[in-house]
């Protein structure tokens, strides 16, 4: 049944662990991500895009820093945020462009510079959790907690990455402008990275705080706020898994959002990668969305449709295709 979606791209769809992150590497990624989303579209759906930052905004942020050798002053993080924004959203909406032209589809794609408001006083300010930027050694990460008084966390078995405060999403400042896109027929990219944080000041004004809010929860308020029947979120594992990475490892296929809820409580999901993932597709179908599925890249086209991935529904109504 079409309807419109909330896709959330992962980090994943754009730069892949072991990748050094080129342009070239990048575009190429999204022309595959590009590629499933165009037939969605095709399949008569609505669709409004966010995406993750993580890999991207670390390493703005690092270049940043580059810079001060030349005398060039390096930008804050809530700036490499907005940047990230801009270069992903460019490059996702030039590859659905040239997508779009091959297929025959007559649509425009369009980047929301998008700030999304958090509270200065949230405790997350004093508990980094989001990794950002590429994967380093243990000995590099404590080299760079001691130098640069940064922390670092090791991230899923994956390696060591910088972690940074990340506040959960409050609203959307341009979600009007989100909506009137949508009913004008454009695809929308919006909200990415999380969306800019920014703190609203005792004046009323508004301005940007550093930190990263994950994509995952920043997603679940779009897809609320953009009466979305799916929320569909894009990773690089085909399932949420319960005793993950053990011998009793299970991947999750259809379930409830009861059932999730209770593995949720028992601790199955991390923060930081998996945990939020969870957290938004039980928030979004709890609060009245049909259908909240977590699944990889290759699994978009049947994900939507409920019949394959991890999905959460209120109540067991979806036939999944066990194992895709
Ligand atoms: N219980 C779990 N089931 C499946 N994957 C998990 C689980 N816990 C942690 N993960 C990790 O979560 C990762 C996906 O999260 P993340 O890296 O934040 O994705 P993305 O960048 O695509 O948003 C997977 O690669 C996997 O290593
Ligand atoms: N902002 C954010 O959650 O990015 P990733 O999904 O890439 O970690």
């Amino acid at each position: 049944m079409p309807g419109t979606i909330v896709v959330a791209l992962g980090g994943n769809a754009i730069l892949q662990p072991g990748q050094k992150g080129t342009f070239e590497e990048q575009m190429e990624n999204v022309k595959i991500t590009a590629s499933q989303l165009a037939r969605l579209i095709l399949k008569g759906n609505r669709l409004v895009i966010t995406h993750g930052n993580g890999p991207q905004v670390g390493r703005i942020l690092q270049q940043q820093s580059m810079g001060e050798y030349g005398g060039i002053p390096p930008m804050p993080l809530f700036v490499c945020g907005a940047m990230s924004q801009g270069m992903i959203g460019y490059m996702v909406q030039q590859a659905l462009y040239n997508e779009f032209r091959k297929l025959g589809i007559d649509r425009t794609v369009v980047t929301l510079v998008s700030q999304v408001i958090v509270d200065t006083k949230d405790p997350a300010f004093s508990n980094p959790t989001k990794p950002i930027g590429a994967f380093y050694s243990q000995q590099e990460a404590m080299k760079a907690q001691k130098d640069r008084g940064e922390v670092w966390k090791e991230d899923s078995g994956r390696g060591w990455r910088r972690v940074v405060p990340s506040p959960p999403p409050g609203g959307l400042l341009e979600i009007s402008a989100v909506k009137a896109l949508i009913n004008h027929g454009a695809v929308v990219i919006a909200s990415g990275g999380g969306g800019i944080p920014v703190a609203v000041r005792d004046t009323g004004e508004v301005t940007g705080i550093d930190a990263v809010i994950d994509k995952d929860l920043a997603a679940e308020k779009l897809a609320e706020e953009v009466d979305a029947d799916v929320l569909l979120i894009l990773t690089d594992v085909s399932h949420v898994a319960i005793n993950y990475k053990t011998h009793l490892q299970q991947n999750l296929t259809a379930v409830t959002a009861e059932e999730l809820s209770d593995y949720y409580e028992q601790g199955h999901f991390k923060a930081g990668s998996m945990g939020p993932k969870v957290k938004a597709a039980l928030k979004f179908v709890e609060n009245g969305g049909r259908m909240a599925v977590i699944t990889s890249l290759g699994n978009a086209l049947l994900g939507a449709e409920g019949r394959a991935g991890t999905v959460v529904t209120r109540k067991a109504v979806v036939e999944n295709i066990a194992g895709i």
